[in-house]
């Protein structure tokens, strides 16, 4: 009905996959005019009236993100769901204190090292409400020269009163899904108005999964809702094909690393590979394992960055555990986004996908907050009868099928226009490009004295 949509919502609607990545100061317009959104977007009247919001995520700059809403919505009520604690809790309540409109919500975080990472929007207007779920932290340096994902639901109707409330949701249960997300949550009254809000709207028209993750050791039912496991599940009952996808590469990508085990067979090409190449089940034998692939910027990727050594202070990959893995750099390619005017847009998006060998297609595609940590995806304990997640992430699978009846596989890049394919909008370059001999990946906790970055100056941490 496109009578009621602005200039915006058009260029906005228009997306098939409402996959979009950040705006980019400092690159040719050609590459922010399409498939680009900066957060004054989101947040303009032009998507909606807004009447409340709420913004989920790791970092918050709050007088910042206030006056990223047009100047009429600063007022309007807005939760902040955070997992800050001690003193970092004191200051968000310090800077969010003199706005009345702001109340703050501390999700739990019980176990050790764990981390509120999940980056998502609930936008409440007077004619339904979206829901936005990205990779950007809300502080402005992650939505001024960096590569970010974001994908924005389409405008969902508010359910007529009469209408039963388990009408609404979507082929993928994408609001059953989100309100089991929230529910880890506990018991928080303005979080629990959120799942009544959503309750009271029609979701149908979501295309996409949500794989997300709660800390917990979650065992029985609740093993597979969550993490690697979510994936798994997803994909044997509505992924590719095991015919189709044979010997097909799997493809990360991600900012940061953790403590991935003394091997590859510990996690990484174990239980973490096993779920990215499940296949639908039907019976046949397991497969042989595929390729994997990584993508994580090298030091030259950062240094020659529009932001300089200074990018890889969002890439948080630390040498205590690089030198416990050396054998994680033989996955490792460089970030090139050439096709994107992003290869010096330092990335903070994470991605996963699996790909044709030729580059033509995709079976299935993910933009996450979740990094490549068991933290994030979670780890099998006590015999692989219970998975093990500290963090909380979330992000947004998309499956061909389940975008469009009868599509089989995303198109990448090229002619294939045949009727039974959609472009799938990569935000990196294929083929990948490998590391040189020389290249090594970005740490951020070393120095970097012998080649000045792309502003002229050495890195030196303290
Ligand atoms: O986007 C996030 O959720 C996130 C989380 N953590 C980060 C860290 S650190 O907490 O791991 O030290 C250091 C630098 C950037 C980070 C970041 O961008």
């Amino acid at each position: 009905t496109s009578e009621k949509m602005s200039p915006y919502e058009n260029y906005i609607e228009a997306a098939p996959l409402n996959f979009f990545l950040t705006k980019v100061f400092g690159i040719p317009n050609h590459y922010n005019s399409s498939l680009a959104v900066g957060i004054k977007d989101i947040l303009s009247a032009s998507m909606g009236n807004l009447i409340s919001s709420a913004q989920f995520n790791y970092m918050f700059d709050i007088p910042w993100l206030v006056q990223q809403y047009p100047e009429q919505f600063r007022s309007k009520p807005l939760l902040i769901i955070h997992g800050s604690q001690r003193a970092d809790k004191t200051t968000l309540h310090e800077n969010a204190h003199r706005y009345p409109n702001i109340t703050l919500c501390q999700a739990k975080l019980d176990i050790m090292y764990g981390t509120h990472h999940s980056k998502m929007m609930f936008l409440l207007y007077d004619n339904g409400m979206r829901v936005v779920i990205h990779t950007a932290n809300i502080i402005h340096n992650d939505w001024y020269q960096k590569t970010q994902g974001v994908w924005i639901s389409p405008l969902f109707p508010k359910l007529a009163s009469d209408q039963d409330l388990s009408q609404g949701d979507s082929v993928t249960q994408f609001r059953k899904d989100l309100l089991e997300y929230l529910g880890a949550y506990g018991t928080n009254k303005h979080l629990q108005e959120w799942q009544e809000t959503i309750r009271q709207h029609d979701m149908s028209s979501a295309k996409v999964f949500i794989i997300g993750s709660v800390p917990g050791r979650h065992t029985g039912a609740s093993k597979m809702k969550w993490g690697h496991l979510k994936l798994r599940k997803v994909l044997q009952e509505h992924g590719p094909d095991g015919s189709t996808v044979k010997d097909w590469p799997v493809i990360g990508q991600f900012s940061s690393v953790g403590s991935l085990g003394s091997g590859p067979e510990n996690w990484l090409s174990s239980e973490w590979l096993e779920s990215l190449s499940t296949v639908q089940a039907n019976g046949i034998v397991k497969l042989s394992k595929p390729k994997l692939n990584l993508i994580f910027p090298c030091v030259e990727n950062v240094r020659r960055s529009l932001e300089g050594y200074p990018a890889g202070a969002s890439l948080p990959y630390s040498i205590k555990n690089a030198r416990k893995q050396q054998y994680f750099n033989t996955f490792l390619h460089q970030w090139r986004a050439f096709s994107r005017g992003r290869s010096r847009a330092s990335p903070h998006i994470k991605t996963y996908t699996r790909i044709s060998p030729d580059a033509q297609y995709l079976a299935w595609f993910i933009v996450t907050s979740a990094n490549l940590s068991k933290a994030a995806w979670g780890a099998y304990e006590k015999n692989n009868s219970q998975l093990f997640i500290r963090s909380y992430e979330i992000g947004v699978l998309f499956v061909p099928s389940k975008v469009e009846e009868n599509l089989k596989l995303f198109n990448v890049q090229g002619v294939d226009s045949s009727k039974d394919s959609m472009l799938f909008p990569l935000p990196w370059d294929v083929p990948l490009t490998s590391y040189t001999q020389t290249d090594r990946p970005w740490l951020w906790d070393i120095a970097y004295t012998d080649k000045p970055d792309s502003q002229g100056n050495m890195w030196c941490p303290s």
